[in-house]
C-alpha cells in the first residue's frame, strides 16, 4: 500500500507553506538572519511541538516564520517544500502564505511575494508540480488591516488564485470579512475559508452564505448540525481535510476517531492536505500512510479522494485534465 500511495499523484489544496518550514532549516535560516531562536537544537525544536490547541500551535508557528526575512528566505522555503512533496508524488499545491503575519515584522509584500512566486515558477518549470496562490488573511486580526492589505497587493493580484482566512478561529466568525470577500470576488479571486475546524458548525453556513467560498477549510464540525451537512451534501463544497493536524491539536482524540469515515459516508466531497506538515509530523504522502492503516481504505479510495481533489485545483484545464487522465490510468 505505501509503495501505491507514494506513486499515486497526489494533489493538496490545503497547505501553509509558513507552516512547511522544517526546524532544519529554521536553524538555517536563523543563523543566516543574526536571529535568535528560543531553543538549542533541532531536536529540542521538535520536541517543543507538542500542542494543547490551535492558539498553542499558532504561538511557535508564527515564533517560527520570524527566521522569514529576505526575498530569498521565501524562496528557500518554498522550494525546501515543493522539492520534499515532489520526491513523495504530489503533483499539485494550493499553497497559503499569511503577508500580515510578514508585514507586522517589517517584511514587505514584495519581498515575500518575489520570492514564493520565484520557487512557484522554477517548480512548475523544473518539477511536475503545479500551485496555486493563496493569499490568506488573519481572523484573529482587525477587518479593515486585511482590506488594506488585498489592496496593497493590487501589483500582485494577476498572480493570485484566492483569498483565504486562517488563524485562530473561536469568536472570530467569518461575518467580520463580509467587506474583504467582497472585494475579492469584484476582483474576480476565488475564496476560501477556514471553518468548523474548532469554530462551531454555524461557521461553515458563515462562510457560504456570507464569503461566498469555494470550499471549506477542515469543516469537520459540520457532523454537528444536520442541517450543515445537508448543505454541504447538496452543494458538494469541497472539504480540505488535514487529520495528522485534527489529531495534533487536539481536535480529535486520535486518527482512529477521527470523522474522515463519517464524512465520506455522507457523501460529502472530501479531499485530504497536510496544513502545516513541519508542525503536526508529516507531509500528503504521511497523511495518506496514516489514513491507510487508520481506515483500512483500498487504493480505489485514495483514488477517489484524489480526484476530488484534482477537479478543485487552482490550476489550468489543460493541466487538470492531464492530472486526471494520469489518476485514472493508475491500475488499483
Ligand atoms: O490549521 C490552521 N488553522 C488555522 N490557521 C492556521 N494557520 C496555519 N495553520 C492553521
Ligand atoms: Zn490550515
Amino acid at each position: 500500500m505505501q509503495d501505491f500511495l507514494r506513486s499515486l499523484p497526489k494533489v493538496e489544496l490545503h497547505l501553509h507553506i509558513e507552516g512547511s518550514l522544517e526546524p532544519e532549516l529554521m536553524f538555517e535560516l536563523a543563523e543566516r538572519n543574526g536571529i535568535e531562536l528560543p531553543y538549542l537544537s533541532v531536536d529540542e525544536a521538535k520536541a517543543a511541538y507538542q500542542f494543547k490547541d490551535l492558539q498553542g500551535f499558532l504561538n511557535l508557528y508564527y515564533q517560527g516564520m520570524s527566521v522569514l526575512c529576505l526575498e530569498q528566505d521565501f524562496y528557500d522555503l518554498a522550494m525546501d517544500y515543493f522539492k520534499r512533496a515532489s520526491r513523495e508524488g504530489v503533483v499539485h499545491i494550493d499553497m497559503h502564505f499569511d503577508p500580515q503575519a510578514h508585514l507586522q515584522r517589517g517584511v514587505s509584500l514584495d519581498v515575500v511575494m518575489s520570492g514564493l512566486l520565484r520557487a512557484k515558477q522554477e517548480a512548475e518549470q523544473s518539477l511536475d508540480l503545479s500551485v496555486g496562490m493563496i493569499m490568506a488573511f488573519l481572523r484573529d486580526r482587525p477587518a479593515e488591516e486585511a482590506l488594506q492589505v488585498l489592496e496593497q497587493a493590487a501589483p500582485y493580484w494577476d498572480k493570485l488564485d484566492a483569498i483565504g482566512l486562517d488563524s485562530a478561529e473561536r469568536d472570530h466568525p467569518p461575518s467580520k470579512f463580509v467587506a474583504l470577500f467582497e472585494r475579492a470576488k469584484e476582483l474576480g479571486l476565488a475564496r476560501v475559508a477556514h471553518a468548523g475546524e474548532e469554530g462551531p458548525a454555524s461557521y461553515i453556513i458563515e462562510a457560504l452564505d456570507l464569503l461566498d467560498v469555494c470550499r471549506i477549510d477542515h469543516g469537520i464540525r459540520c457532523l454537528e448540525s444536520d442541517d450543515v451537512v445537508e448543505r454541504l451534501y447538496q452543494q458538494q463544497t469541497v472539504l480540505t481535510v488535514c487529520p495528522l493536524s485534527n489529531v495534533s491539536l487536539k481536535v480529535v482524540d486520535e486518527l482512529a476517531s477521527h470523522p474522515l469515515p463519517a464524512l465520506l459516508d455522507k457523501g460529502l466531497n472530501v479531499t485530504i492536505s497536510s496544513d502545516d506538515p513541519a508542525y503536526f509530523g508529516g507531509g500528503l504522502l504521511d497523511n495518506h500512510i496514516a489514513c491507510a492503516q487508520a481506515f483500512g481504505w483500498d487504493e480505489e479510495a485514495f483514488q477517489a479522494l484524489n480526484r476530488n481533489a484534482m477537479k478543485e485545483a487552482f490550476t489550468s484545464e489543460p493541466r487538470r485534465q492531464e492530472l486526471l487522465a494520469r489518476l485514472d490510468a493508475i491500475e488499483c
